[in-house]
């Protein structure tokens, strides 16, 4: 007989370690200060303490309920290593397919799914080679064995691995990686093979791809993936049983698909998605009678969010699912990867706002709730399900949570709020007021963020340096930054952030509404960290934000001075946002805010104020019939922001991390009079799509790749320039500008990229024959 699948898990759990202790590691072994051992023996360490934990917190030690989810830097790098789709012999090798080094290029980075964490991109073509080339996951489980754990491992699946991947360079035109999956399979049947002799009675497959409709692959080519790769390794003899985990939306008519293959474990990420064969979610007679033979996992502890949430709901929810199968289990709804470790390494928290929240480890003891509940019925958790019911209305009630002055505000707004003049006498007040030349030079706002930046912060933090010593320590970097523009000969100068922790933070630590952690941190990408504020109530800004310090740049200086906000969408994807309201309501009270700043900078004597959008993309929704409303309320809310603007005032946005193409004809709607947009590492690519769409307005595709320490040529630039110029059909439409803000830089180089940028754009402007390189 086999082990039954564990009442109670999670899809994974934070690999960075409470302290970041995972980052130093890794960052110390590129620095070269510790070696590869030393290096796996911290690793070992972490994924110890992170057993031992979960068993403290309710997840049994011996069955296959804790995770093993651990990776040095990425998921879908591990798996792509391990069925040797990206060769790495070992550790220096796999970092530097993640980050590059002096002769292999890195691969690219992605968004992974809806979420805020970025994966590797593997290129996978007609001539790669899949053998089962780590089995370090074997390994990890082996370790967990010898400390007296059953885990449960977990690996990317084949249809996500292979979807997510992108074509190699060899590959030919309209190849997808996809098309290899059968030759992959056998690999995945190698590792599971391995993994039961080794003693794994469950594992764990995550298939998010089998949710998402943003994919080049269609559903119906998904589904067919997932009925090969599951009947064909459903089919194994000597396998682990299979856990297939959809996480981040809804599975839809994939679950039918699962449900006829012999996976054993389906999990539905009833957060995002409706219990299946209830209203909208309908299932077929030979679906029902599959879905009997299998343990749902249901998904209903937010594993994106950092709420406590509605317990007995949740609890509800799993009744639900009981109708459809006898084996029911509770899980998360994503890997914990999205939220910190724990409520309890924040005591400068409002007690009463902690008392609302569950971070990892608050989540899995919901989990260990509700898994006693299913085992035991719901009186024996009657107690749990009331504290977190008297938690969510003491939420619901709180002062701050609903202001009327702010509500009052909303509910005012009319559709002139949320629009600007025609297009063309902005254009023509715009240029009396800011008399710019043809081929106008920017940057994008922030200024490498030098180490006595960091170490003034720093010290103020501590007390070591008061108020006003901090502000004349960032008024001095701000008046070296406008010099240095001067000098270098920029049309249009920003004071270059150096105030600015991050670009969401300290917007967060100036609004009312929002908590900062201090120990909050998740995991962006590898070694990469950030600490997402927290939107708990209604938003207002209490005091102008960024005014006196824009006022002081453009003191120094006749020169346009850009205004710099953060805008609505990216405030809140890069934030953790209450769940008790839509979405479009709160990105429209950070609006309003955003909207008085502009309203105090224009005041301030501002002609230029930039509203950062680069998180537009990341929101958009899997699932295609939410994509329209989900465009329509961001789009909606930039509008809000700056749609109080006088009409001589330019608003500028500034797009990147993303493909853009596929929302050009939102960026379209923003209307904002200038939009800067990452272009350099696709080559100018968008300003095809920018010129396809129609787009008229003032654009500045990047011309240089601000992630990378290379100083770009004259010449390069010049060229990209043409290029652009040729795709950009207005007159004075086009700008000049870096890819994105220079605050990871370093200043010799940006100084140099900057000078040639400059030269390539007087070379332009003088025209072709003129070009001396
Ligand atoms: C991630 S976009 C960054 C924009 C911001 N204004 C900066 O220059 O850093
Ligand atoms: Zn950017």
């Amino acid at each position: 007989m086999s082990t039954p699948f564990p009442t109670g898990t999670i899809l994974g759990y934070p690999r960075i370690g409470r302290r970041r202790e995972l980052k130093r590691a890794v960052e110390a072994f590129w620095r070269g200060e510790i070696d590869a051992p030393e290096l796996e023996s911290r690793g070992a360490a972490l994924r110890r303490a992170t057993r031992e934990r979960l068993a403290e917190l309710g997840l049994g030690r011996t069955d296959a309920s804790i995770p093993e989810s651990f990776s040095f830097y990425d998921h879908v790098l591990d798996a792509a290593v391990a069925v040797g789709a990206v060769p790495a012999a070992d550790l220096t090798d796999y970092f530097a397919a993640a980050r590059g080094d002096a002769t292999r290029p890195a691969l690219e980075m992605t968004k992974w799914f809806d979420s805020n964490y970025h994966y590797l991109v593997p290129e996978i073509g007609p001539e790669t080679e899949f053998r089962l080339a780590s089995t370090r996951i074997v390994a990890q489980f082996e370790e967990a064995v010898s400390q007296g754990f059953l885990t449960r491992p977990v690996i990317v699946g084949p249809v996500t691995l292979l979807a997510l991947a992108k074509p190699s360079d060899a590959a030919p035109e309209g190849f997808r990686p996809l098309a290899r999956l059968a030759e992959l399979l056998p690999v995945y049947a190698e590792l599971l093979e391995k993994l039961a002799a080794a003693g794994a009675e469950w594992v764990q497959l995550d298939e998010p791809a089998l949710v998402s409709e943003s994919l080049p692959e269609s559903a119906d080519e998904l589904r067919a993936a997932a009925a090969a790769a599951y009947g064909m390794l459903g089919r194994l003899e000597a396998r682990p049983q299979l856990f297939v985990a959809a996480p981040y939306a809804a599975l839809d008519g994939t679950l039918a698909t699962l449900a006829a293959t012999a996976v054993e474990a389906i999990g539905l990420d009833l957060v995002r998605g409706a219990i299946p064969g209830s209203a909208g979610a309908e299932l077929f007679d030979c679906t029902k009678d599959a879905l009997k033979t299998k343990t749902l996992v249901g998904g209903v502890i937010d594993g994106h969010n950092i709420w406590r949430g509605d317990l007995a709901a949740a609890f509800a929810k799993l009744g639900l699912l009981r109708e459809l199968s006898p084996r029911v289990a509770v899980s998360t709804s994503t890997s914990l990867l999205h939220v910190p470790h724990d409520v309890d390494d924040e005591p400068q928290l409002d007690g009463r706002l902690a008392s609302w929240l569950a971070f990892a480890d608050q989540k899995v003891g919901q989990v260990a709730t509700l898994a006693k509940g299913l085992v035991e019925g719901a009186s024996a958790i009657d107690g749990a399900l009331a504290q977190a019911s008297a938690a969510l209305s003491d939420r619901f009630t709180a002062p701050g949570v609903r202001v009327p002055a702010v509500r009052d505000r909303l509910a005012a707004l009319t559709p002139a709020d949320f629009a600007r003049a025609p297009y063309e006498e902005r254009f023509a007040a715009q240029q009396t007021a800011l008399g710019l030349p043809e081929l106008p030079t920017t940057t994008i706002g922030s200024f490498p963020q030098t180490g006595e930046i960091r170490r003034a912060r720093a010290a103020l933090a501590k007390g070591e340096l008061d108020e006003a010593g901090y502000t004349s320590a960032m008024r001095a970097e701000i008046s070296r930054v406008v010099s240095l523009q001067e000098e270098l000969g920029l049309d249009v100068l920003v004071h270059g952030e150096p105030e600015r922790n991050d670009m969401v933070q300290y917007f967060a630590e100036s609004l009312d509404g929002f908590a900062v952690t201090v120990n909050g941190w998740v995991q962006s990408y590898g070694s990469r960290c950030t600490r997402p504020s927290i939107l708990w109530g209604d938003v207002s800004r209490p005091a102008p934000m960024t005014v006196e310090w824009s006022r002081y740049a453009q003191s120094l200086t006749s020169k346009p001075m850009k205004g710099m906000l953060t805008g609505p969408v990216t405030i809140l994807a890069w934030s953790f946002v209450r769940d008790d309201q839509p979405l479009a309501d709160t990105a429209n009270q950070v609006a309003l805010a955003l909207r008085d700043e502009i309203a105090d900078l224009e005041q301030a004597g501002i002609r230029i104020v930039q509203v950062d959008e680069p998180a537009l993309r990341e929101l958009l929704p899997l699932k295609r019939a939410a994509q329209p409303a989900y465009l329509d309320w961001s789009v909606s809310s930039f509008r809000l922001a700056t749609g109080g603007a006088h009409t001589a005032t330019q608003i500028h946005t500034h797009l990147c991390y993303s493909e853009f193409g596929v929302v050009i004809d939102a960026i379209r709607a923003l209307d904002a009079d200038v939009t800067s947009i990452e272009a350099a590492r696709s080559r100018m690519e968008v300003v095809h799509d920018i010129r396809r769409s129609g787009f008229d307005h003032g654009v500045g595709p990047g011309v240089y790749d601000i992630h990378s320490p290379r100083v770009p040529s004259v010449a390069e630039l010049t060229e990209l320039l043409r290029t652009a110029a040729a795709a950009v059909t207005g007159e004075h439409q086009l700008w000049v500008n870096p890819d994105c803000g220079l605050k990871t830089r370093g200043y010799d180089e940006t100084v140099t990229s900057l000078r040639n940028m400059v030269q390539a754009t007087r070379a332009v402007r003088e025209g072709a024959d003129k070009i001396a390189v």
